[in-house]
């Protein structure tokens, strides 16, 4: 049985995506100042190490070879995010998707960061996790 992983064209298509997405949040005015005051002092230092680290986040996501061990939750505390910066952040997600993956690779990517969503927005506002429904609800939302 092939991974989402195969299916999307492995690790050539998991740097396009994840290289296509960034450049697009890197400019987009809700999520640059984050990511400005994220990187500090030295901003090509901090992407050259986020980047990777995304690739391999997405990779393992994907069923590929397991290469992300961190804590992806707990790396966006103090960031200051609010529904407003997931919203966009998921539509930058869904364009780069639909631009790069055939609908039923883009939609099950969707729905992983979708969830995803869920989990680290409650978590910056000190909510409890969601509900197995509140999983569902948020990946049947989209794509
Ligand atoms: C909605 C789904 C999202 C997913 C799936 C996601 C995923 C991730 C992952 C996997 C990491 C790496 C964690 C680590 O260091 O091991 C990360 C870090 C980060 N994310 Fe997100 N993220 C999301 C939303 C956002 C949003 C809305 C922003 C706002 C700009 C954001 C900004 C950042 C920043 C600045 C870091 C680096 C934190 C640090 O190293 O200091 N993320 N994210």
């Amino acid at each position: 049985m092939m991974t989402l992983y195969d299916r999307v064209g492995g690790e050539a298509a998991a740097q396009r995506l994840v290289h296509g997405f960034y450049a697009r949040a890197r400019l987009d005015p809700q999520l640059s100042p984050v990511f400005a005051q994220a990187a500090g002092g030295d901003p090509g230092r901090w992407w050259a190490q986020h980047l990777p680290k995304m690739v391999r986040f997405w990779i393992t996501v994907a069923g590929g070879p397991a290469s992300y061990h961190g804590a992806p939750v707990a790396a966006h505390d103090g960031l200051g995010l609010v529904a407003a910066h997931f919203d966009a952040w998921l539509a930058l997600w869904a364009q780069v998707l639909q631009k790069q993956l055939p609908p039923d690779c883009a939609a099950e990517l969707y729905g992983r960061a979708a969830r995803m969503r869920t989990v680290i927005e409650r978590h910056v506002a000190g909510q409890p996790l969601p509900t197995p429904e509140a999983y569902r609800r948020a990946e049947a939302g989209h794509a």
